[in-house]
């Protein structure tokens, strides 16, 4: 199971995430009406820590996604807003960076609208519908996966706590394109600001099984 964690703008709170924890994926967050944006902070800075560098944008413009991907070495583009296929498609043409694909999930899914993503992303990720489109540490109803027709994996998001180990490993049981989760504000000590010895509990329960 891959371990996203996402919401990081500190330098030595990332030192530390990647020295004690070793998560596949660390999410910045480049929508500016976050708490958590990162977008302040110099790129260069970013692009020399060992991890996979995730940057979250929520409807941004094709230039400014390519040109954080850039500055600060992105491997991953999470598209968190309204981005249609178009966007992604002309994404896909223009630059290498793995896509992940982000539905908001209110009380249904239309499997259906996601079908035609998948040949240009790289994982779907599912989370709460919610104003600020994310970070808004609420669960929603995850047996709506249960019913998941598509081939391509997927990461799980949204309100995932100290606790969820085990109902995500149930569900990751009968859903094996379930490959990652993505967790954030329930652990962290203020915006932006992880608690390491928390993520490294439910790391390591995560990893048990
Ligand atoms: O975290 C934010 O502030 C945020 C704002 C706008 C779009 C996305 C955002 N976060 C992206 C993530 O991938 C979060 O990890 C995800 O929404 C889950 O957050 P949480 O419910 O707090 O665990």
């Amino acid at each position: 199971m891959q371990v996203k964690v996402c919401g990081m703008r500190e330098p030595e709170n990332i030192q530390t995430l990647i020295r004690e924890v070793g998560p596949d994926l660390m999410g910045m967050i480049f929508y500016p009406k976050s708490s958590r944006y990162a977008g302040e902070k110099e790129g260069q800075e970013f692009s020399s820590f060992p991890v996979s560098k995730v940057g979250v944008f929520v409807n941004a413009s094709l230039e400014e996604v390519l040109g954080t991907v850039n500055d600060y070495g992105l491997s991953f583009v999470q598209l968190h807003g309204d981005e249609d296929l178009k966007f992604v498609k002309k994404l896909h043409q223009q630059s290498a960076v793995k896509i992940i694909k982000v539905f908001r999930v209110e009380d249904q899914v239309n499997w259906k609208s996601l079908e035609p993503f998948e040949p240009y992303i790289e994982y779907f990720l599912f989370d709460t519908q919610t104003k600020m489109y994310g970070g808004s540490g609420r669960k929603f109803d995850w047996a709506l996966l249960e019913q998941y027709p598509l081939k391509k994996q997927f990461l799980l998001s949204g309100g995932i706590d100290e606790d969820s180990a085990s109902m995500i490993h149930a569900l990751a049981n009968k859903v094996p394109q379930l490959v990652g989760v993505d967790i954030n504000s329930k652990f962290e000590e203020s915006p932006g600001l992880k608690d390491i010895g928390k993520i490294r509990r439910f790391v390591e329960a995560l990893r048990e099984n």
